[in-house]
């Protein structure tokens, strides 16, 4: 109570400093507060009070009925990083239940579905940096969402991370807000992600988007379609990418992309496919007042555990506690093992220098075998309702053409490479992004706390450069001094299962995936490696497109 107290007294003087964040949570209030007096309307068939009634033109043609509002006010009363905004929300939501109306409830599953809830709130409450980026993710959002309170295991990245993506959806660019979003669906929608679909689809009306767009992309305009070629090759097969279809995008005489628009666009596509794969990769759980995240339905007894019926809380704690990973065969000295591999590597590393041609016969040899991994396990996919299928046709996927063997050409990173070419396109069409992207690409490749799962002080750098190499790997990605060798030594079967479906078919990704490698780390780190994988595959996909456009303009 007393650790409650004090995180309360640290909001409240984040509060007063940051005058920002308050505000829109405060604005949300009082836009649901609107919205309610509208629904009073309805429900009583009363005149709205009259100070609601000036305002209420600004809400006019807002998205939602009644139960929208009610489950955004829900996510507010638990999510919003104010108190008194908390507060008053809670206080709205019970009016409306005196009335007669059937309020909603949380599902109560946490952010993800895949770590205990009470692992991911204790590292969110214990620091105050941490509530300064709560404060400012929901300054820039309007929410709080789950990603964001996954990626607190590790708060530098997730500095980085909102500060690139507020530039890309808010900030001064090529594309008007309402493109943006759509964009954003699009690109979730290829990997049939509802989380981030519904996400955007909120936000899309939020800045004003047509909602005829919405029923699919032939009702959205002509120049938006003629990106949907590029964003499907792009999410499954990057390396197709040529000029000609720049050129397609650039050239039509009419609905015609400028660079700088395309720049933006390509940006945002890499970033919900990645996106999309950290969603599947971590199971994020829908968001609160989105589909999947509440229920009307009055709770059933089964719902609760027995201690919580005793003392009042509403959760279901199927994954709380520590008791994973008892039933492991696994022998406890895996991690240990792998410790041992680094070291042996290390000193051969010294000793032995593989031949040039050997080190491309291992490139080789590692890439087609990464073709041949195999990653589906229908049964344990969760059916979600088929948002995508409105924007995307998902029979193109990456499954569809690996079954039948493809050939991945090899792109050598001398020739084409983010540092030395990618980097400054970017920088050059759309200024400052390719900056805030260098600069998260850094920190997600650097990022170590020198730990493996209980030893401390260990030099993790080989092991975090062999899973970005994989993934480079896996896309015909290149780099001729690296000894693709290692990259067998060090990640076993189960791994390369789990990296390369995040990776290629994050919508297959399944807990038992998720469990099953790595059994003696941390979530946290799982976690981390979900970060190495996302970055590792926005810069594939965005070199290839880059390369593309290079290609295009010389
Ligand atoms: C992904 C993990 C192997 C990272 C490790 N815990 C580190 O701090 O470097």
């Amino acid at each position: 109570m007393a650790a409650d107290r004090d995180g309360e007294a640290r909001w409240d003087g984040l509060c007063s400093r940051d005058a920002g964040a308050r505000d829109v949570a405060l604005e949300n209030v009082r836009q649901v507060v609107l919205k309610r007096s509208e629904a009073m309307v309805l429900l009583r068939e009363k005149p709205a009070p009259p100070a609601a009634e000036g305002l209420l033109p600004s809400v006019q043609g807002a998205p939602g009925g009644l139960n929208e509002m009610l489950a955004r006010l829900l996510m507010l009363s638990k999510r919003c990083p104010f108190r008194d905004v908390r507060e008053k929300s809670e206080a709205i939501l019970r009016n409306v239940q005196e009335l007669g109306v059937r309020i909603p409830r949380p599902l109560g599953q946490g952010p993800s579905r895949f770590i205990p809830e009470m692992e991911i709130l204790q590292v969110s409450t214990e620091d105050t940096q941490m509530h300064t980026l709560f404060a400012e993710s929901f300054t820039t959002l309007g929410r709080l969402d789950n990603i964001t309170l996954v990626m607190v295991f590790h708060p530098q990245y997730l500095e980085s991370f909102l500060k690139t993506q507020h530039y890309l959806l808010q900030m001064d660019g090529p594309l008007p807000l309402h493109y943006r979003h759509y964009i954003g669906i699009m690109a979730a929608a290829r990997h049939q992600c509802s989380y981030l679909v519904n996400l955007h689809v909120s936000d899309f009306l939020h800045v004003g988007g047509d909602p005829k767009w919405l029923n699919g992309l032939e009702n959205a305009p002509q120049k938006l379609q003629n990106l949907s070629e590029l964003n499907k090759i792009l999410a499954h097969r990057p390396w197709l990418i040529t000029k000609e279809h720049i050129e397609q995008l650039l050239k039509t005489e009419e609905h015609s992309w400028s660079l700088a628009e395309l720049i933006h666009a390509v940006v945002l596509l890499t970033h919900y496919h990645s996106l999309a794969s950290f969603t599947f990769g971590c199971g994020i759980n829908p968001e609160i007042h989105c589909e999947g995240g509440h229920t009307f339905r009055p709770p059933s007894v089964s719902d609760y555990c027995i201690c919580d019926i005793t003392n009042g809380n509403q959760g279901v704690c199927e994954m709380q506690g520590p008791v994973r990973n008892l039933t492991t065969t696994e022998p406890f000295c895996e991690v240990e093992a792998l410790m041992e591999k680094m070291k042996q590597l290390q000193e051969c590393r010294d000793e032995a220098k593989a031949s040039k041609e050997e080190k491309a016969t291992r490139f080789e040899k590692e890439k087609r075998e990464s073709m041949l991994v195999c990653c589906s396990e229908d049964e344990e996919t969760a059916p979600t309702r088929d948002v995508s299928r409105h924007f995307e046709d998902t029979s193109y996927g990456y499954k569809d053409f690996s079954r039948h063997g493809m050939h991945v050409p090899t792109l050598h990173a001398q020739d084409y490479s983010w540092e030395d070419h990618g980097y400054s396109l970017v920088n050059r069409l759309y200024p400052d992004v390719g900056q805030l992207i260098d600069e998260k690409f850094h920190i997600a490749y650097d990022l170590t706390y020198n730990t493996m799962a209980m030893h401390k002080d260990v030099d993790t750098s080989m092991l975090r450069r062999a899973i970005w190499n994989y993934i480079h790997c896996m896309f015909g990605i290149r780099y001729d001094d690296y000894d693709y060798g290692e990259i067998n030594q060090l990640l076993d079967r189960s791994f390369k299962v789990y990296i390369k479906t995040v990776v290629c078919m994050p919508e297959k990704t399944t807990k038992r995936m998720y469990d099953s490698f790595w059994r003696q780390f941390k979530h946290s780190e799982k976690v981390h490696v979900n970060l190495l994988l996302i970055e590792a595959r926005m810069q594939a996909e965005l070199l290839y497109a880059l390369r593309a456009i290079t290609r295009y303009m010389t």
